[in-house]
């Protein structure tokens, strides 16, 4: 065997076990919401912008750091070979390692509250962070009750969102709430797609997600109208005059949404063609939240 061969399938799963695709999602709430306040209030400011999206992108680290150490103690994640848990053996470092991402990413955030002299910011994602550790960390592993979707809309639209219009602003606002629906759907869609190929392994931990509560055939149905509402949703902001016309630019996502809708309708129960759906969703989101943060700027 070469040392290609022997190193490939392990790139191959760490990469999987770090997913860079997925921290476009840490993004987005930050971009929408700065991009709102620059439409409103001409003020930008680039380093609280830019360390936001640094603290943001740490502290999606540390909850997708610390989803594989709580999993790790349900048995959830005994067949998944990209667990970071599995791949090092050596759960504490894992931990910790998550742990010091948080602590970096929330001095990142403490950096905002002192420029602004205000805690709200910090106080916010505080909040996020409550959601994210109720999501999977123990007692309450609400993921396991399928109530994932819920807190994972809140955190990543109106809470996120509405932080990083404060960060630029301090000050609130309709049209960032508003806008904020649009990111915190797009980012449930990731979530929901993330649950299709799990199934068994889910039903098997009693882990009762959307779609083992659904079944895989009415999810993709619940899959097609959450997609769909996005387009809809933002043309009515625009038609209420709440944003402006350009956010209409999100709707170049439509062909990542119709091939997201397809490929899971097609394969909804054959875990090995539908588990890439979620990044699908990723491509979905991105396209979405950007030209919809782009509408606003120009
Ligand atoms: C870790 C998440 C999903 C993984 O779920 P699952 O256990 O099914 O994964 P595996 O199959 O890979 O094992 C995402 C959970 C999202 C959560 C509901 C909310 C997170 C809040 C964040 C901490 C907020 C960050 C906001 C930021 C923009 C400041
Ligand atoms: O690994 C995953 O499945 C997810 C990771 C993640 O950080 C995230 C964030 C927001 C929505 C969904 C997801 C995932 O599905």
């Amino acid at each position: 065997m070469t040392t290609k061969q022997i190193l490939y399938p392990n790139t191959k799963l760490w990469m999987a076990a770090i997913k860079p695709p997925m921290y476009s999602v840490a993004i987005m709430p930050i971009w929408v919401g700065t991009a709102v306040a620059f439409a409103e209030t001409k003020i930008f400011n680039g380093v609280v912008f830019s360390t936001f999206v640094a603290a943001a992108i740490l502290i999606l680290a540390w909850e997708n750091i610390t989803n594989d150490v709580f999993d790790s103690e349900t048995g959830i994640d005994q067949n998944k070979h990209h667990s970071l848990v599995n791949l090092t053996g050596n759960k504490p470092l894992i931990f910790w390692i998550g742990n010091l991402c948080l602590g970096l990413g929330l001095l990142g955030i403490l950096a905002i509250a002192f420029w602004q002299h205000d805690l709200t910011v910090i106080g916010i994602i505080l909040l996020c962070c409550g959601l994210g550790y109720m999501y999977q960390g123990p007692p309450f592993r609400l993921g396991y009750q399928g109530l994932g979707e819920i807190l994972c809309f809140f955190a990543f639209g109106p809470l996120a969102v509405e932080a990083a219009y404060y960060s630029q602003t301090q000050t609130w606002s309709m049209t960032s709430l508003a806008a904020s629906v649009i990111v915190g759907i797009a980012t449930t869609l990731i979530l929901f797609c993330s649950h299709f190929h799990q199934v068994k392994d889910d039903i098997a931990a009693g882990k009762r997600s959307p779609i083992v509560r659904l079944g895989t055939q009415k999810g993709a149905q619940v899959l097609v109208w959450f997609t769909a509402s996005i387009y809809p949703l933002t043309l009515l902001f625009v038609l209420l005059g709440i944003s402006p016309v350009w956010t209409l630019l999100s709707w170049v996502s439509l062909p990542f949404a119709v091939k997201l809708c397809r490929h899971v309708q097609e394969n909804h129960n054959q875990p090995d063609k539908v588990s890439n759906c979620k990044f699908i969703a990723v491509a979905v989101h991105f396209w979405a939240c950007l030209l919809f943060g782009l509408g606003f700027i120009l």
